[in-house]
Parts: C-alpha cells; sequence; structure tokens
C-alpha cells in the first residue's frame, strides 16, 4: 500500500482513484479530477456510488481473483456499452440507502481492480479486519424457516437472502419446520451448550413462528417472580413474590394437553401449538465449525434471560410481520437480513402472560407464555379462533374471519386491574369513572403530541441503561416495578381488552395499534374497549387504518400505559391472542418485562 497519498487502484464504472484507509472507512477521489473526467461524472451520476464507504456499512469483503472491471460510467458509454479491463479484483459488499428515504436497505458493490494480485489481497485482509472488528456482528446463527408461511413466502425469502449470509461468512445451521410447535420444542430442549454455539436464532416467518421461537428460549432460561397482582386476586397476594419459581419448559410451566384437563376443563388445548406432545427431534450442531464453544472442562456456564450476547432476528414473511414492521419500519427480508449480518443490536420489551386458569372452572395451573408485540382479549381472541376454520383462504382469513366477529358484536363481562403509573398523566378518564355505567359515546378531544419510537429513541435508552450491565447482572425486570403499587379496577362489559408491548404497525394500521408505544420502556398499553354501539366500534376501528389519525380517543375506549395488569372473566371459552397465536385463558396476569431480549435491529428509521 502506498503512503499518505492512498493507493491507485481501478474502480469498476468510475476508473482510477485513490483510496484513503480512516478510522472509520475508506474514502476514494478520481485520480484526474478534472471537471470532464467521466471518473468524477461516474460517481456523481451513479446513485448508488458514494465517494466514501464506512466500515458499519460493509457486510462482505470478497477476493475475487482476475476478470473483467468496467471502465468509467457515462450516459454515453452506457448507450453504446462499457469497456472492460482485465485485472485481480476484490469487491467490498455495502448496504446502500436511497439518498431521499433511510430504508430499505439494498445490497451495493464496489468492484475495486489492480494489476497485482498482493495488493488486492493485503487490501482485503485489511478491510476484512477493520470491518469484523466493527460492532459485533454474529458468526454463527440458528435459522428456522417456516416453508408455508405467508402463502409459501418463508422457503423464498431465504433462497433470497441466503447468499448474503454465504459472502458474509456467516455460519447457518438452516432448520426447516415440519409442524406448528417444532422450533419451539427443538429451542425448548437445547441444551445450554448447544445455545451458546450460536450468536442468535433467526426466524424466517411471521409472528407466530416468531412467538414460538420466543417462548422456546425463555421457557427455562428466564427466572422471575409471577407478575404482581391485586390485592383480592385469589392466587398471589399483591406483594408476594415467587422468587424461586423457575419457569420450567414443558415439564412444569407448559403443562401437556392432560395437564390442563386434569383441572376439569373440558376442553383440550390441543390447538394451541407449543402444547405440542410430540417429542423433540433434538439438534445436530455437530455440522457448525464454532470457535464459541468453552474451551475446558464440562462446566458450562447456564444461559439466562436477558443476556447481553443472544440475540434474535426476523426474515419477515408472514401474514402480518408486526415486529419487524415496529421494530425495522420495513416489512423487506433483504433489509431484515442485513440488520442482521451487520450486528445491528436493540433491547425488546417482552409481555409475560401467566394463566391461572384457562376456563372460569378450571383448576388453577399457572402456565406462562411470552408475546413480543401483542396480548388480546374479546375481538382479538375470537378474530383468531374463527380464522381457523378459514385456513384454507390463506391470509384473507383474517379479514374475512374479522367481519364475521364484528357483526357478531359481542361483549363480555370481565375486571380489569392495572398498576397505576406514577410517572406519566393519565391517558384517558379515570377508569372508575367509566366504570360507574357512565356511557360516553363521542370522540374525546386530542390528546398531547405523542413521541413515536425510533431508532436512537431517547426514551427507549433512558429507561434501558440495564441493558448496558454486563452478562448476568442484569436486574429482574419484574423488579422494577415499584413498592406498594397501586392497583386501578376496571370493571364491566368489554368489546375487547388489550395490551401492546410495541406500536404493533402492519399493513392495515400504518400507526399501529398504539403509535406512541415504545420498544424499550418497560411498559404496556393497555387498550380497554367497552361495549358501544355498532357504528361507533366500527369508527373507531377505521381510524386504525388512517395514517396520524388517534383511535384511542373515544370515550368508550380506555388506554392505560401500565407495567401490569390482571384479568379475570366468568366467560367460559376466553380465548387471548399471543402475537396471532391461541391462548386459552380465562384469568391471567401480565407484566412488561424491560429489554427481555435483544434483537438484530435498530428501531425504526422514521
Ligand atoms: N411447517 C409448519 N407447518 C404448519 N405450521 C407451522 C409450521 N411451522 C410453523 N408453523 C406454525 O404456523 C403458525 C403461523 O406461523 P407464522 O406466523 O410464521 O406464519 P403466517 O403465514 O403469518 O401464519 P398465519 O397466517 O397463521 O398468521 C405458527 O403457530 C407456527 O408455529
Amino acid at each position: 500500500m502506498q503512503g499518505d497519498g492512498g493507493e491507485v487502484l481501478f474502480l469498476g464504472g468510475v476508473g482510477e482513484v485513490t483510496v484513503t484507509l480512516g478510522h472509520d472507512g475508506l474514502s476514494f477521489q478520481p485520480l484526474h479530477p478534472e471537471p470532464s473526467s467521466s471518473c468524477w461524472t461516474s460517481i456523481i451520476l451513479q446513485p448508488k456510488l458514494e465517494s466514501q464507504i464506512k466500515f458499519a456499512d460493509v457486510y462482505a469483503v470478497e477476493l475475487l481473483g482476475e476478470g473483467p472491471v468496467c471502465g468509467p460510467w457515462n450516459p454515453r458509454i452506457a448507450i453504446q456499452g462499457k469497456t472492460n479491463n482485465e485485472m485481480h479484483r476484490f469487491a467490498v459488499h455495502v448496504v446502500a440507502r436511497s439518498r431521499k428515504q433511510p430504508s430499505p436497505w439494498v445490497p451495493c458493490e464496489y468492484l475495486f481492480g489492480h494489476k497485482d494480485p498482493e495488493i488486492c489481497k493485503i487490501w482485503v485482509e485489511i478491510l476484512s479486519a477493520c470491518t469484523n472488528s466493527e460492532n459485533d456482528r454474529p458468526k454463527n446463527l440458528l435459522v428456522f424457516v417456516h416453508p408455508l408461511c405467508g402463502k409459501g413466502r418463508g422457503r423464498k425469502n431465504w433462497e433470497v437472502v441466503a447468499p448474503l449470509f454465504v459472502r458474509a461468512k456467516i455460519n447457518t445451521k438452516v432448520i426447516t419446520t415440519e409442524r406448528a410447535g417444532h422450533a419451539y420444542e427443538t429451542l425448548a430442549s437445547l441444551s445450554d451448550k448447544e445455545l451458546k454455539k450460536f450468536d442468535g436464532v433467526v426466524a424466517v416467518g411471521g409472528d407466530g413462528l416468531f412467538n414460538e421461537i420466543l417462548n422456546g428460549l425463555l421457557s427455562s432460561r428466564h427466572k422471575t417472580s409471577y407478575p404482581p397482582t391485586p390485592e383480592g386476586f385469589g392466587y398471589v397476594g399483591s406483594n408476594e413474590t415467587h422468587q424461586g419459581y423457575r419457569n420450567d419448559g414443558l415439564s412444569n410451566s407448559m403443562p401437556t394437553s392432560d395437564a390442563v384437563n386434569v383441572g376439569g376443563s373440558d376442553k383440550s388445548d390441543d390447538h394451541e401449538p407449543l402444547l405440542s406432545t410430540a417429542q423433540s427431534p433434538g439438534l445436530d450442531i455437530s455440522s457448525l465449525n464454532s470457535n464459541t464453544e468453552p474451551s475446558s472442562g464440562d462446566q458450562v456456564p447456564s444461559v439466562s434471560f436477558p443476556n447481553d450476547w443472544f440475540r434474535l432476528g426476523i426474515i419477515p414473511s408472514g401474514s402480518t410481520d408486526a415486529i419487524v414492521l415496529s421494530t425495522t419500519g420495513e416489512r423487506d427480508p433483504v433489509t431484515s437480513a442485513l440488520l442482521i449480518i451487520l450486528g445491528r443490536r436493540m433491547s425488546l420489551d417482552i409481555a409475560q402472560v401467566v394463566r391461572w386458569k384457562s376456563s372460569p372452572s378450571a383448576e388453577i395451573l399457572p402456565t406462562v407464555r411470552y408475546a413480543a408485540s401483542f396480548a388480546g382479549y374479546g375481538f382479538y381472541g375470537e378474530v383468531i379462533r374463527e380464522s381457523e376454520n378459514f385456513r384454507w383462504m390463506g391470509p384473507a382469513r383474517y379479514d374475512f374471519s374479522g367481519t364475521m366477529v364484528f357483526l357478531k358484536h359481542r361483549s363480555y363481562e370481565a375486571k380489569v386491574a392495572f398498576l397505576e403509573n406514577r410517572n406519566t398523566d393519565s391517558l384517558t378518564t379515570s377508569a372508575e369513572n367509566v366504570a360507574s355505567g357512565v356511557k360516553l359515546l363521542q370522540p374525546r378531544q386530542k390528546r398531547p403530541r405523542k413521541t413515536i419510537c425510533q431508532t436512537n429513541c431517547s426514551i427507549c435508552k433512558e429507561t434501558s441503561t440495564s441493558g448496558q450491565n454486563s452478562k448476568d447482572e442484569i436486574p429482574e425486570s419484574s423488579q422494577t416495578i415499584c413498592e406498594n403499587p397501586k392497583w386501578v379496577w376496571s370493571k364491566g362489559r368489554f368489546l375487547s381488552v388489550g395490551a401492546a408491548v410495541i406500536s404493533c404497525r402492519n399493513e392495515r394500521a400504518p400507526d399501529g395499534l398504539v403509535a406512541e408505544a415504545h420498544l424499550s420502556d418497560g411498559f404496556l398499553h393497555l387498550l380497554l374497549i367497552r361495549d358501544c354501539p355498532l357504528p361507533l366500534y366500527l369508527w373507531h376501528l377505521t381510524q386504525f387504518t388512517k395514517k396520524g389519525s388517534d383511535p384511542l380517543t373515544f370515550k368508550f375506549v380506555e388506554h392505560h400505559k401500565t407495567k401490569a395488569f390482571t384479568f379475570i372473566s366468568s366467560h367460559d371459552e376466553s380465548v387471548w391472542n399471543l402475537d396471532g397465536e391461541l391462548f386459552q385463558a380465562s384469568e391471567v396476569s401480565v407484566q412488561a418485562c424491560r429489554g427481555l431480549v435483544n434483537l438484530f435491529a435498530s428501531g425504526p428509521e422514521v
């Protein structure tokens, strides 16, 4: 390499450039910068080329050997045909963003050439070292591909993005799921030693597959107390904690269908994929060449969540993909793959849902589940239950069953108690006032301006400093709930009860269910939709489809930002919707677990 003046290399489509290495990237200038030079116009005219490359944006560097590198690009040559020069080459693969919009990301290649192969080799070594030291990029990933999701998009999307992982030299152990519950069983039964060979797990599927993966990972690895519950709730006193409680996977917290029936319920939970009784196939990871395996002794430190090293990724391929849209702002498999490869990181709140009873007559049997986006009862649960009858329709079944459930206009008698959040103003009129039976049917006044969560969100950073603690020192999420909390009760007939962990953006609701929800602030947004006339409910629902509207300003809508709530229904067939998956439960307690998992994402760039 040359000294301070930089190295002269040939850049494909541009011509000879002087390349200089900086502390955070590479910059290059045309060797002949006269205005008439086609070199300079090439950089200006080619939309994807920049005159510098940041290491943080480089996802692969490849030595290519001898071959053609095309000469300077300009409109005249483009028409006449490009001139190629034979030389030794290397490629620098980067992510490119459109100059107008920050996302989606697209892969872009800078092809450099030189007559001396040694020069190319040295550049590749230097650039590889610089990019490898950028962030903590994954080396080994466990990938679950749901081949049937989103009308077969899972397999196709993996075929599109797999070459990017190969190019970035990331080892992937790919498992194509064969049935519902496959990913859950694999992860729940994976030993910590096996799990430690991976830097993360990637779901190529929709919210449902991600939910399975989340539950499989956390079922035995999240040690915490149950959510706090209000006084008067039969099973756990409000101040009583279960520090000794360990959520022990299928054998303990995940009862089999038989176990659920012991409680006198005549309803089997067989339809719930996580309760599948099929034997886990285990995981053959011998093919994976990993350097991360603990080198000496048989003692492998146990894996627990939250931790700083393990991350989850999603290549969106499902019928809704609300988690990806809320965490990246894009529903694009390539953008998600590049975020994973570049090792982006952000922490994500998770809702821990404890079912105490599956139906009012069932025996008390605590069962723990986790949801990353949403937990909903009433309308939301019924839509999922109804849609199961119309699987053959594909994703259209949600619209169809949504319409059917809407027209039935059922409401449910229930009691909800939530922890008052002392740090924020009440988001609606007092729950007690509304519960007194007064039904106010007009839309309410506009609420204060919302702070939308985005990349480098100050609210999430401010509240998630615990995520910066070193491994194994991260405090229990439930300990964030203050002492002597005040519980507020809300009783009556509800069309739906829902808790959004994140904004839950999707293509039908561009701002999501709760536009101001944050990805990692440790709060749930509890939405209580009281019984109201059908046209008003329709008015409320249609507000979700309009960007910038405020569907939560109606008098029959209660919106509470809270860390935990408890729900009790006397309805016989009470079903919840957890990230789009069915969960039968008549009594639940729910808490927000702040930053429980890390995602390969950096928040929506809005
Ligand atoms: N090979 C498989 N066959 C059948 N179901 C599967 C398979 N793999 C995973 N599943 C289950 O399918 C359900 C839906 O998965 P996912 O959300 O990824 O896709 P989707 O297309 O969005 O699905 P849906 O339209 O049902 O919401 C999940 O419960 C998941 O566990």
